[in-house]
């Protein structure tokens, strides 16, 4: 497979002192998705923005089709899209005015540039708002143009923060249904707090944190990292029978008037429990607590620290 982006021992202190990205090491290939998840705050925008060329790598390299960004600056433009987090946009443009631009910035001309546009608004389904003007849009549309950007200005490979972040559900269906069209001759490199978007799409995960990739590989092994630990919380007209099924089976529970508490590795083992208990008895309330995401992925990196 064709490596259209490397990075490699990629760093970035921030003149505070903030060392946002610590020995980054990734790589995309041409016709796979590859997911770069994280919570807040842990290195994605800044790593993106390395690779736009935006902001100046304090060490390590990133390389565009085997050429050194810092040496030959101008390959960003010529082979990259970029779609932002935050949709940023001409007001006083539509979108095929703004498509357009795009496409004219890349050398598009005449016929060539009225098809290419038309391509990419019948793709990403804009037809009825093509004459729209951005500040007729919707925050989701706008985002969906500016993918339409990306689209026109990305040769080899396409990169997008939070490509679906406001974006109602169908469009976002439809987006996803159209990004694994489009890596076909394409490298993609997305950049997500949604793991549910990461499963869908991406060919490769890589989980980041504090500057560093914390885990990497399909999104069926991250998302099995992730499996989250959750506490169930139930009730039953039966509490006795509960507490002496909880005992025999040596879970530890927590019980505050007829409401119990469990506390488990992850949802699998969490319904395994409730069916069990509902076999016995009927329960009558029960509520699932999960932690958050940034949660469970501090789980992984302490228990990674505490193997090496
Ligand atoms: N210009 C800056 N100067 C100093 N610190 C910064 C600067 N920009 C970002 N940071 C810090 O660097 C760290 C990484 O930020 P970054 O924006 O790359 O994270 P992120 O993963 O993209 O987060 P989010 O998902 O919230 O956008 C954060 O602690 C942030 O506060």
């Amino acid at each position: 497979m064709e490596k259209v982006l490397t990075v490699l021992n990629l760093l970035k202190i921030y003149p505070n002192g903030k060392n946002a990205n610590n020995g980054i090491n990734i790589d995309v290939n041409r016709g796979e998705i590859v997911g770069l998840i994280g919570p807040n705050g842990a290195g994605k925008t800044t790593l993106v923005r390395q690779i736009l060329g935006l902001l100046k790598p304090t060490g390590g390299t990133i390389s565009i089709l085997g050429e050194d960004i810092s040496l030959q600056p101008s390959i960003i433009k010529r082979e990259v899209g970029y779609a932002p987090q935050y949709p940023l946009y001409f007001p006083s443009l539509t979108v095929e005015e703004t498509i357009g631009f795009a496409l004219r910035l890349k050398g598009f001309k005449g016929e060539q540039l009225t098809n290419k546009l038309n391509e990419i608004i019948d793709f990403l389904n804009l037809g009825q708002v093509r004459k729209y003007y951005g500040y007729q849009l919707s925050p989701g549309l706008i985002k969906l143009m500016l993918i339409g950007v990306a689209f026109a200005q990305a040769r080899s490979l396409l990169i997008l923060d939070e490509p679906t972040s406001m974006v109602d559900i169908v469009s976002k269906s439809r987006l996803w249904d159209r990004l694994s069209q489009f890596k076909n001759n394409k490298a993609i490199l997305i950049a997500s707090h949604d793991m549910n978007e990461i499963k869908k799409l991406a060919d490769r995960v890589y989980v980041i944190l504090d500057g560093k990739i914390i885990a990497e590989g399909s999104p069926r092994e991250i998302s099995l990292l992730l499996e989250l630990p959750c506490n169930v919380i139930f009730s039953s007209l039966d509490a006795l029978r509960v507490k002496s099924f909880l005992e025999d089976n040596h879970i530890v529970y927590s019980l505050g008037g007829s409401v119990f508490t469990v506390s488990v590795g992850n949802l699998n083992s969490a319904i395994d429990i409730i069916k069990q208990i509902n076999d016995i008895t009927p329960i009558n309330y029960i509520q699932f607590e999960a932690p958050s995401f940034e949660t469970a992925i501090r789980k992984i990196l302490e228990e990674k620290n505490g193997q090496n």
